[in-house]
C-alpha cells in the first residue's frame, strides 16, 4: 500500500471587494464575496514543500481587488471571467481556474422622498452567485459560466396540494388540497457559449430567470414542491436562450395549521406554526437534452 495525494486545488477564499463608481455625484456600488481557486500541478508544494510553482494566494487576492479598478465590473460574470482568464493564460503553472462570487445587493436610501446619491441599505437575504471555471491553455481553453442564487424565500397562502402520496405504517401527514408553501431557493444555471461572447446581457439574463422562477411558484397550482421545482427549470431555459442547464435546491419551509379548536376557535387556514427544522429538501436538475453535460462548470 502506498499514500498518494489524490487531489488538491488553493485558492484566496471570501475576498470582500467593494467597488464604487464615483464619476459623477450619482455614485454605484457593487459589493461581492469573491474567491479563488487555482489547478495546477502543484503536488511539490505538498510532497516535497517546494512552492516554486505557488502563486501565493496574498498575490491572487491582489488581483482581484485591483482587477476590480483595472477591468471594472460591468458584470460580475464578466469580472469572474478576465480573473479566471487572467490566472489561467498569463500564470505558467496555472492550468484551471474558478471564481466564485457572491453578490449583496444594496438599495438607494430613499431620503425627504428622493433617492440618495451615495447612501443605500443592504437589502434582504438573498444573495446573486457566479462561478466562472476556465481550463486549459491556448486553442483547447473551455470556459463556463454558472450564475445563481441562493436565499430567495418565497412563500404562498395558497395554491398548494400534497396528496396522494405513498404511505406506510410510520404515515401520519393528513392529505391537503390547500396549504401554505415556503422555500428559500438555492438556483444555479449554466449558460452555452453565448455567455462568452463580449458583451453578453449577465444582468438581463439574470433578471429574467428570477423572473421565471417567481412567476412559476405563484401560478402554478402546485402538487407537490417537485412539481414546482420542474416547472421552476423548465421555465428558465424557455425564458432565456442561453441557458442550457438549471440545478435548484428548495428546503419546504413547513408551516403547520395550529390546532386552536382544542380553544373552541375556528382556524380556516388562517394562523400557521411556522417550523424551522427538519424541513424537506427537495432538488432537482433540469436541462437541455441537445446540451453535452459540463462536469468541469460544477467542480468546485
Ligand atoms: O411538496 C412536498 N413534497 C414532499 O415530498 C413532501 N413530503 C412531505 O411530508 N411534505 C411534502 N411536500
Amino acid at each position: 500500500m502506498a499514500v498518494v495525494l489524490a487531489g488538491h486545488s488553493y485558492g484566496k477564499a471570501e475576498n470582500r471587494v467593494v467597488r464604487f463608481q464615483r464619476d459623477t455625484p450619482r455614485h454605484e456600488i457593487v459589493d461581492l464575496n469573491v474567491t479563488s481557486t487555482l489547478r495546477g500541478d502543484f503536488a511539490d508544494a505538498y510532497l516535497t514543500g517546494d512552492q516554486s510553482k505557488v502563486l501565493p494566494t496574498d498575490s491572487q487576492k491582489n488581483t482581484i481587488y485591483s482587477y476590480a479598478k483595472e477591468k471594472g465590473i460591468a458584470s460580475v460574470e464578466g469580472y469572474a471571467l478576465d480573473l479566471a482568464r487572467h490566472f489561467v493564460d498569463d500564470v505558467e503553472p496555472v492550468t484551471g481556474a474558478r471564481l466564485d462570487v457572491d453578490s449583496y445587493r444594496w438599495t438607494r436610501a430613499v431620503v425627504d422622498g428622493a433617492e440618495h446619491d451615495h447612501t443605500w441599505t443592504r437589502s434582504g437575504g438573498e444573495v446573486r452567485t457566479a462561478a466562472v471555471t476556465v481550463s486549459g491553455k491556448g486553442a483547447a481553453q473551455e470556459a463556463f459560466v454558472v450564475a445563481g442564487l441562493k436565499d430567495l424565500t418565497v412563500l404562498k397562502s395558497t395554491g398548494s396540494a400534497f396528496k396522494g402520496f405513498l404511505t406506510d405504517g410510520y404515515t401520519t401527514l393528513e392529505p391537503t388540497d390547500d396549504r401554505v408553501m415556503a422555500t428559500s431557493l438555492v438556483a444555479q444555471w449554466r449558460y452555452d457559449e453565448q455567455a462568452l461572447a463580449d458583451g453578453f446581457a449577465f444582468d438581463a439574463a439574470y433578471d429574467a430567470v428570477r423572473a421565471a422562477f417567481v412567476g412559476q411558484f405563484a401560478t402554478l397550482d402546485s402538487l407537490a414542491l417537485q412539481q414546482t421545482l420542474w416547472h421552476m427549470g423548465t421555465a428558465a431555459i424557455e425564458a432565456v436562450p442561453a441557458v442550457v442547464e438549471v440545478r435548484l435546491a428548495a428546503p419546504n419551509k413547513h408551516h403547520f395549521l395550529y390546532d386552536t379548536a382544542r380553544f373552541g376557535v375556528e382556524n380556516a387556514g388562517e394562523v400557521f406554526h411556522a417550523d424551522d427544522r427538519p424541513y424537506g429538501l427537495i432538488t432537482a436538475v433540469v436541462a437541455r437534452d441537445d446540451v453535452p453535460a459540463a462536469p468541469l462548470a460544477w467542480e468546485r
